[in-house]
Order: C-alpha cells, then structure tokens, then sequence
C-alpha cells in the first residue's frame, strides 16, 4: 500500500513516550484516529532508533486497525533515517516533519520521493520572508506557531533575546492568506481556541497535550474534532448561503 495521496492536516496530533503520562503511544493515537483525527505525527526527542521504529510500527498498526490506513497520513518527526528504515521493514509511513535547522526539504524530498509527504515548521516571521522568496513547490504544508508558550516545546518561538515570540491569531490569517501550501497551526492550542483558530482560515490545528495528557484522551479528541468540523461546516454552510445565483 502507498503513502496516503491527499494529506488533510485539519486536525493533527503529534506524539512520542514522553507525552503519554506513561500512557502507549499507540493507545492514543488509535484514541485519536477513531475520534476523527487525520494526521497523526511520531516525534520523541528521548526515543532510541530502534524505540522510533517500534513506535512508528505501532502507530501504523494502530491507524490501519481503525480502517484509515488510505485517509490518515503518519509522518515521522526529524528523522529521516527512521522513515527509510521504517519502510524498509514495510511499515507504511507516509513522510517527515522538519524544522529550519533540520535535514533540508530538497534531501528529504529526494529520499522519500514524490508521493511523500513533507511538511515544514519556520517561526512565523521567518516564514513571512520564506513564503515569499523560497520554492515551496517541493513542500506539502507549513508547520507554525505557536499560538501561546508551550512546557510541551519550551524553545518554540524562542526569540535571540530569550523571549518567546508567540503568534498572534492576524499573523496566523495573514500566513494563511500568503501562503500558496496548507498551513497548520500548534504550540498551546486548547479546545477553546478552535473556533477562534478556525476563522484564520488555518487549515488545520495541531496539538500534543491537550490530547496526550487529557485524563480521557478520546474524549479530548472528540471533542477538539467536533469543534473543528462544527466551524467548518457552518462555514460551508454560510458560504452556500451567501453564494448569489446566477
Ligand atoms: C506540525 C508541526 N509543526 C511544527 C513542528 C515543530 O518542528 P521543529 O521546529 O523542527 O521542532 P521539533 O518538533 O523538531 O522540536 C512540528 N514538529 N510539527
Ligand atoms: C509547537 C510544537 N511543535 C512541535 S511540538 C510543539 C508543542 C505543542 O505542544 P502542545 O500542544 O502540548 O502545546
Ligand atoms: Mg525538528
């Protein structure tokens, strides 16, 4: 089976060991998959190769078990030796998440092939500049935040002065706006802020604790879908609405 041909990033968790509370990975994300999550990423900053590939087979399983194995896209953070590794023992893992000061997107590109996915995360200021001057024909999607700080990632947004720089919700629909690639949205993302994140035109959310750490994970997921879906189908809704026949 192929890597998952039309990647929706709307709602997307990431995950590794040490956000569970001691919690399987794989228990999370099968949680989360059933709940209506589309994308769902492996990255450990603790995590050997060998526990990488463990866990990158176990999320495979754990997406093809709930029937999404063709919807739900499963991508690896950083490591690229442990995407090609990965697939070499036939575990399906559809790409890579790099950030700036990761392995370059051309590299990635050129492993993983076309049909792969890869997404890039910048610092929304940096990625004002990069929009507009880098090709970004060789990317599926921008990763960018964060929306507040984060003990998740403490160095997310962390300006030269020590600061974090978080963004704001007009930087986010401006990005959203310039940007010719999907872009997904994350760091301190909680329930509450789904609509609010929702009318950006973001094209998706992307948490790890507010599901991860949730006393009842799939009720958490369930309950940051339904919020997502909501604003978007009244969207759809209103938009059909104000559309002026012909
Ligand atoms: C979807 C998504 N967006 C952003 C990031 C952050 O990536 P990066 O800046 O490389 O930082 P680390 O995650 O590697 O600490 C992400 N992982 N996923
Ligand atoms: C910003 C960011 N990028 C990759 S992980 C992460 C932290 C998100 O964590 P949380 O959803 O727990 O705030
Ligand atoms: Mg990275």
């Amino acid at each position: 089976m192929g890597p998952v041909k039309k990647i929706d990033i709307s709602k997307y968790l990431v995950v590794g060991p040490e956000n569970t509370k001691g919690r399987p990975v794989a228990t999370i994300i099968k949680d989360a998959v059933n709940a209506g999550f589309t994308c769902i990423q492996i990255r450990s900053k603790v995590a050997s190769a060998k526990e990488l590939i463990g866990l990158t087979r176990h999320a495979a399983e754990a997406i093809e078990e709930a029937g999404k194995s063709q919807e739900v896209a499963l991508l690896v953070n950083d490591r690229l030796d442990i995407v090609l590794a990965a697939r070499k023992q036939g575990i399906k893992v559809d790409g890579i998440h790099v950030g700036q000061t990761d392995i370059p997107v051309n590299v990635c590109r050129e492993y993983l092939g076309e049909d792969s996915i890869v997404g890039l995360s910048a610092r929304a200021d940096e990625l004002f500049e990069y929009i507009k001057t880098e090709d970004v024909s060789q990317l599926d999607y921008f990763g960018v935040g964060p929306l507040r700080e984060t003990q998740t990632k403490p160095d997310c947004g962390l300006g030269k002065d020590g600061k974090v720089i978080t963004r704001s919700l007009a930087d986010i629909a401006k990005i959203s706006e310039i940007s010719s690639i999907p872009v997904v949205v994350g760091g301190g993302v909680k329930l509450a802020d789904i609509p609010s994140l929702a009318q950006t035109g973001v094209d998706g959310f992307f948490v790890v604790s507010a599901v991860t750490e949730a006393d009842n994970p799939k009720q958490e997921a369930t309950n940051l879908v339904k919020a997502w879906n909501s604003y978007k189908s009244r969207k759809r809704q209103l938009t059909k609405q104000l559309t002026p026949p012909n």
